[in-house]
């Protein structure tokens, strides 16, 4: 990683270096030769932070060819560890736009020539790059040097990006993906596809003949992609399927600029994500596979100030666009800086810095033990057994379904001041689901894991073993605040293996709703008649462990609930809502206390599961956080805690009631019956 963000700041140093190099009046007077009437002029040079790159560390001499200063392609790998890649893992391309016989109009022009492989100059300048594209470069020399390795690299399960940027008008949009009719007319010129369309040609060819060369494999691959626009600071879904047929890039923003009749007026990045999996099992359940993600990324290219004039009126849209590219280019400036930070804290920690590792360990407790309630509350709604809500098939009330129903809400009745106790109950060997953190079930085999991106809090924790303290820590905390409770039976969740998954089932994996990697947030989506309730996690926001530690009791507590609530609904016919006779198990025509005790525990259950809906609608909606979402949440859970125990109360009255039915041997059907 190290030497990855050393390379990113080296690497963006040496092209911001370059392009601004290559804008320096100084350098017009330098060659004629090669004149390039879009760049007639430029602004005034602000020498990045270095200068000429010849003057610093050596770089592998991977790509080389020419130079070049108006667009700069860095493929970029984002990889810890990457041992099949080469020793950078950010590289600076430069393409130079061949220059077009325009008229100039007498100002001084400039130009970029190649000077070695993997050498630019401008004027008396040179400088150092990973790969030089000059004017008589192809498209599918583009595609050689940038492309292929990408696609190489996304196979082989990494993460590669491609940016373009450049000035208006010096061909990022043409490199990325060639001229629009080429990519919508398919009987166009395939020499003009730029490296997008390529890439993705080359990508699905060496797909089809790897699954035809080892059909034994049963390799499977699906890819998905989504095209994002930001243009004036919104993000726009070009794919949106309400725009014209899902054009894509035809749906871009373009204007005219001074360098570009059809300028585009806004970034687009482009994600493919592509996974592939074995579908053959192997002997433990689990079968391999691997995801990757390729983006690429065309940044509108800012205007020719001085071109233009003084007088020329910075719209909106230009703003907007320079301050974007001024804020990427300072975020690559602090990705560059930030190993040092990362360092220094890592420094302190084994440097026996007891109160930063206390910390540490007991956000990483904290997240993990949330990530496993969690996996425990989704696991617990994909085994509950399904329930026919729309079936007229009439229902009966299971006595040891009650049984277990009451002992349930005794729990939570108990409980109810502090959800630890509860959260313990849950977690142990009482018939529950969960033990050990393993869950009971028969159908354990197919029940999904679910592997949140937790890589830098298992590290914290690797690097705090004293589990003593940090419980002390916890234990100290959870007097102020709701979160969740360090439990001694809570399994510890195990490093998760990316390269391999378990067995999901289709319907599970739609089950499990963007498991959090960071913050969350609740949606809750209610089946017909209220009934049911799925409570799906979603990250938005930018706290992960504050929201988890706060929200995944609530959501393993609400989720547990409202199953109960859920179970005690179906088992009374909705039409009816009448009591069942024990013996016959058809409807009792019993007096009206004892039907009014029904029709009141269908109430009060739906109450509970609309109350708890509109809370947590509340409690999404809510800006507010900190204090103010423990508040909210606490008075939720009382209040349910509250709701809850008068259900017990109804549902003893209602077992009381089936006790001391006129005949407990029966209803009159039965006693006639029996007469
Ligand atoms: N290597 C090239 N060979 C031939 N034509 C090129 C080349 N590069 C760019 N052009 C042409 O130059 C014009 C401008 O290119 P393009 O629109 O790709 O620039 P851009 O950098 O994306 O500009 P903007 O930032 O304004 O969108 C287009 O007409 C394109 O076809």
């Amino acid at each position: 990683m190290e030497m990855l963000r050393r390379n990113l700041k080296r690497q963006a140093s040496r092209s911001l270096s370059a392009l601004a190099a290559a804008t320096s009046p100084r350098a017009a007077a330098a060659d004629q030769e090669n004149l390039h009437p879009n760049l007639a002029s430029s602004p005034p040079a602000s020498p990045a932070k270095t200068s000429s790159a010849k003057d610093r560390s050596p770089r592998p001499k991977q790509h080389p060819t020419a130079a070049a200063p108006q667009t700069a392609a860095a493929a970029e790998d984002d990889h810890a560890v990457t041992p099949a890649v080469d020793e950078t893992s950010v590289k600076v391309v430069v393409r130079v736009r061949p220059p077009v016989s325009l008229p100039t109009d007498g100002k001084d022009l400039w130009f970029v020539r190649k000077t070695s492989p993997d050498c630019v100059a401008v004027g008396d300048r040179a400088f150092a790059v990973d790969g030089v594209l000059d004017d008589r470069a192809s498209q599918a020399d583009a595609f050689d040097m940038v492309g292929l390795p990408m696609i190489e690299s996304a196979l082989a399960g990494f993460n590669t990006s491609l940016v373009c940027y450049g000035q208006s008008g010096t061909g990022k949009t043409y490199t990325m993906w060639g001229p629009l009719a080429a990519m919508v007319d398919s009987a166009s010129d395939q020499t003009d596809h730029g490296v997008v369309p390529r890439v993705f040609q080359d990508l699905f060819t060496r797909i089809q003949s790897s699954q035809e060369s080892s059909p034994d494999k049963q390799i499977s691959y699906q890819c998905r992609c989504s095209f994002l626009e930001v243009h004036n600071e919104q993000i726009n879904d070009l794919l949106e399927p309400s725009q014209r047929d899902l054009q894509g890039l035809s749906n871009r923003k373009v204007g005219t600029t001074s360098m570009n009749l059809k300028s585009s007026r806004s970034h687009v990045v482009f994600t493919c994500v592509i996974e592939a999996w074995s579908k053959g099992f192997t002997s433990n359940g689990f079968s391999s596979s691997r995801t990757s993600r390729i983006t690429f990324v065309d940044l509108a290219g800012p205007e020719n100030d001085e071109l233009d004039g003084a007088a020329k009126h910075c719209t909106k849209e230009e703003r907007h666009l320079k301050k974007s590219l001024s804020k990427l280019g300072k975020l690559v400036n602090i990705l560059s800086e930030a190993p040092e930070f990362e360092k220094d804290e890592l420094v302190r920690t084994k440097s026996g810095d007891t109160i930063a590792r206390k910390a540490g360990y007991f956000r990483a407790q904290t997240a993990r033990e949330s990530l496993h309630s969690l996996r425990v509350s989704l696991n617990r709604s994909l085994i509950l057994p399904h329930i026919e809500i729309d079936s007229e098939e009439e229902m009966e009330v299971d006595e040891e379904d009650v049984h277990e129903l009451c002992d349930q809400i005794n729990k939570l009745h108990s409980s109810s001041d502090t959800f630890d106790d509860f959260m313990d109950a849950e977690s142990g060997d009482d018939g529950t689901p969960c033990s050990n953190g393993t869950p009971k079930t028969s159908e354990e085999d197919d029940q999904p894991i679910i592997y949140a991106n937790e890589s830098p809090l298992q590290d914290n924790q690797k690097e705090a073993p004293d589990h003593t303290d940090a419980n002390e820590v916890l234990a100290s905390d959870r007097k102020s605040s709701l979160s969740i409770n360090s439990s001694p039976r809570l399994s510890p969740m195990h490093d998760p293996t990316l390269c391999s998954s378990p067995k999901i089932h289709n319907r599970a994996r739609k089950s499990m709703t963007s498991p959090g990697l960071s913050p969350s947030k609740l949606r809750v989506s209610e089946s017909p008649g209220d009934r049911e309730m799925l409570i799906h996690v979603e990250i938005v926001q930018s706290d992960p462990l504050y929201n988890q530690a706060s929200l995944a009791p609530l959501t393993h507590w609400l989720q547990v609930s409202n199953e109960s609530m859920a179970k005690v609904n179906s088992a009374i016919p909705e039409d009816e809502r009448t009591v069942l006779c024990s013996s016959c198990k058809k409807p009792v025509n019993t007096n009206e206390n004892q039907t009014e005790s029904a029709e009141k525990q269908i109430v009060v259950a739906s109450n509970v599961t609309k109350s708890a809906s509109a809370s947590l609608k509340n409690v999404n909606n809510s800006e507010a956080i900190g204090s103010k979402r423990e508040t909210e949440l606490e008075a939720l859970c009382k209040e349910q805690a509250a709701k809850i125990k008068e259900l017990s109360i109804l549902i003893d009255q209602l077992r009381e009631g089936s006790k001391d039915s006129p005949d407990s041997n029966g209803c009159d059907n039965c006693r006639r019956t029996k007469q």
